[in-house]
């Protein structure tokens, strides 16, 4: 492993240990269980010892609401029993009687502070101690509420009774009881009532709670139905309390609940409406048994604090086990990492442990290990090979190096070669030039460009057609197609340059890849303008005569034949004469060669005058002449006559210099008829032996060849 690697290895490599990981996951795992667990667990206890405390202080609230309404019901069954009894129902009569029958009863059942039987004008007959006897009670409650039923007064304090009472702690508070009397003829004649004190109810208050001690710590309050205190902690007596459970109670409703009192303390409280027992009907008193949160819940501050130890006794102990697990686990692994950081900053030093701490470890010790090993051989392998392909590509290099080198050399060589030949081809006064497959110029020498007025540049790339006439352009297209049909065509073709008409001899070489397929073309082509002016110049010549000119022996023998072939063709004859002039040697020797010369320039110039622009004079040597006469109408008479025609135009003399000369011209005729069937030599020969005939008959006359 390299250097780089390792760095990107360390750079890579997590900031944690595994056994950091295992033990911060424990505790993420740990937390994520024991965590809700707790919550719910300490929610479930403080409503359960919640429960526990509200339903032992219902258990008072109710009893002591039972104890109301039995003692309340046993008063109210004592009464009215009371007002059935003859002493009672006969007291007006004897009021001793009645008075010992109320005595018993208070005797009997201390709570009553005091028991009376009143007239049915409100006046007390009889009561228990004679208090009140004679006194007039007609206006109080219980005596108009029980005047034809029973009545049940609430607590209320003692007004006529609070003097004659015997003193004690607090004032006089009575319940009061009362039942309509009715004698014999069951008639309404007074009232029974009696005045139940309210230490009675204090009373079943301690006798309740007390038995219960220190544990219950609980305070019973009796409330009126409207909520005022009736019975409960001294300060409390008479206010109102406007708590949510007398509210809930006044609705007919019981339970606990946990609510904040006036005095700024919360209260496991619980509540209870009195119902009444039998026949009595209740006055609707509330009852409350209340317990300080502390102590009704002192239970689940007990038990959170255990559960909270618990939860953290096994949170650590937890930690502490992961933590040996995360070591055990972890450290096979790091001795393994160590190991191959170790390979990995020093290759070849040092190698991988052999693990058996648990069989995971094991297993990739012994991967691990074999990977090294296997590593270790393809290292191996792999440098022999990189040394080997070091070498072949040395050697490939060396080829390389001398190949191009070759190349470079042949190159320059083939630049050279180049250059040279086109430095040749320049300097050739021919036109040479390579098409490519599209008719383009792909090389133009310089005579291109001199025969085209254009710079070799702007030629190379043009088609070949673009630089010609339509006439040019369609000939060469031509030729062209045959030359890529792998035909080699010489041709010549007429171009305009510079409005001028130019010959180009121009030859077209097919150019085949080793396919055989025509792949361009090798153009030659070269300006023979002038050569063929040169040539037609020659021609020219050599039909002439140079001293008349006039068409010499050779034009003649060119044209003659054409004429008889026309004469065949048209059905008409044709006529040669012959012509010698008479006694020329004589001007020659006299008057010397030049003005012989002139002397045949002015003969020839009015011979040729004497006949038709049609008809052909021609000089056939020294001082012979022949005229040819085409399509004569009346034949040899039309022959003799131009013959005629000519002597006579010839009696004029010529002027030679300053000496008018008389020359003479003796002529032969030969007549040669449609398909006559001889050749133009006879038919000369016949015109120039008619001339002698004519020579021989005294010259300046004519002669028609027979
Ligand atoms: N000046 C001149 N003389 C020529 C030319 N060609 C031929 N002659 C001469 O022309 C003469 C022709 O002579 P001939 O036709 O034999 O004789 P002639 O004097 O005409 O006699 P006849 O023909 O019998 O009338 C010769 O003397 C030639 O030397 C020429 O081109 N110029």
């Amino acid at each position: 492993m390299t250097e780089h690697g390792t760095h990107d290895a360390a750079q890579q490599r997590p900031a944690w240990a595994l056994s950091a990981w295992m033990r911060v996951g424990v505790l993420c795992v740990v937390l994520a269980t024991v965590l809700p667990m707790l919550f719910f667990l300490e929610r479930f206890a403080r409503e359960a010892v919640e429960r526990q405390a509200g339903e032992a202080l219902n258990q008072v609230a109710w009893q002591m609401r039972d104890a109301l309404d039995r003692g309340m019901w046993e008063r109210y069954i004592e009464i009215r029993l009371l007002a059935g009894r003859e002493a009672i129902r006969d007291g007006r009569r004897h009021p001793a009687e009645a008075r010992a029958a109320l005595e018993q009863l208070k005797t009997n059942v201390p709570e009553y502070a005091w028991i009376g039987l009143t007239g049915a004008d409100g006046k007390v007959q009889a009561a228990t101690g004679g208090l009140l006897e004679g006194a007039d009670v007609s206006q109080r409650p219980w005596f108009a509420g029980a005047q034809q039923k029973a009545f049940v007064g609430d607590v209320h304090a003692a007004l006529l009774l609070e003097k004659k009472l015997p003193k004690q702690a607090e004032p006089w508070r009575f319940v009061d009881v009362a039942f309509p009397v009715e004698g014999k003829n069951g008639k309404f004649q007074g009232v029974v009532g009696a005045h139940l004190s309210w230490t009675w109810a204090e009373k079943l208050n301690k006798q309740l709670i007390e038995p219960r001690g220190e544990v219950l710590k609980a305070d019973i309050l009796v409330l009126r139905a409207d909520g005022e205190v009736l019975l409960g902690p001294q300060e409390m007596r008479g206010s109102k309390l406007t708590l949510e459970s007398v509210r809930r109670a006044q609705q007919v409703d019981k339970g606990y609940r946990l609510e904040t009192w006036p005095d700024g303390q919360r209260y496991v409280t619980s509540f209870v409406r009195t119902r009444g027992h039998g026949n009595y009907p209740g006055l609707g008193w509330i009852v409350l048994a209340r317990r300080h949160e502390a102590v009704a819940l002192a239970e689940y501050k007990t038990l959170q604090l255990q559960i909270g130890v618990t939860c953290a006794t096994t949170g650590v102990l937890v930690l502490v086990f992961a933590s040996l697990l995360a070591r055990r686990v972890a450290r096979p692994l790091e001795a393994l990492s160590e190991a191959v950081m170790q390979l990995a900053t020093h290759p070849g030093k040092g190698e991988i442990p052999e693990l058996r701490d648990y069989r995971e470890a094991s297993v990739l010790s012994c991967a691990l290990r074999d990977s090294l090993q296997a590593e270790v051989r393809l290292l191996a392998e792999l440098e022999q090979r990189v040394d080997d392909r070091t070498s072949a590509l040395g050697e490939a290099n060396r080829h390389l190096g001398l190949a191009l080198a070759e190349r470079a050399a042949a190159e320059l060589t083939a630049r050279e070669s180049e250059e040279k030949l086109r430095t040749i081809a320049d300097n050739l006064p021919v036109m040479i030039a390579y098409l490519d497959e599209s008719r383009c110029y792909r090389f133009n020498n310089e005579a291109y460009g001199v025969f085209f007025g254009l710079p070799v540049a702007e030629i190379t790339g043009r088609r070949i057609a673009s630089l010609l006439d339509e006439q040019a352009r369609q000939r060469v297209e031509e030729h062209l197609d045959k030359v890529f049909a792998g035909e080699e065509v010489h041709f010549e073709n007429s171009v305009m340059q510079s409005e001028m008409e130019r010959t180009l001899a121009c030859s077209f070489i097919p150019h085949a890849n080793a396919e055989g397929k025509v792949v361009g073309v090798y153009v030659m082509a070269q300006d023979v303008t002038l050569r063929k002016a040169l040539e037609r110049q020659l021609e020219q010549r050599a039909l002439q005569d140079e001293l008349t000119r006039l068409p010499n022996r050779r034009a003649l023998f060119d044209r003659l034949p054409q004429a008889m072939a026309r004469a065949d063709r048209w059905d008409k004859p044709v006529g040669v004469l012959f012509l010698d002039l008479d006694g020329f040697k004589k001007i020659n020797d006299t008057m010397g060669h030049e003005m012989g010369d002139e002397l045949l320039r002015q003969f020839a110039a009015r011979l040729q005058a004497a006949v038709r622009q049609t008809d052909t004079v021609a000089r056939l040597a020294g001082d012979e002449f022949t005229v040819l006469l085409e399509s004569l109408a009346m034949g040899a008479d039309h022959a003799q006559d131009v013959a005629r025609k000519i002597i006579s135009a010839m009696q004029q003399p010529f002027q030679l210099g300053s000496t008018p000369v008389v020359m003479t011209t003796s002529i032969g005729i030969a007549l040669y008829p449609p398909r006559a069937g001889i050749s133009p030599d006879e038919l000369l020969a016949r015109a120039d032996h008619a001339m002698y005939e004519a020579k021989r008959a005294g010259k300046n006359q004519c002669r028609y060849a027979a």
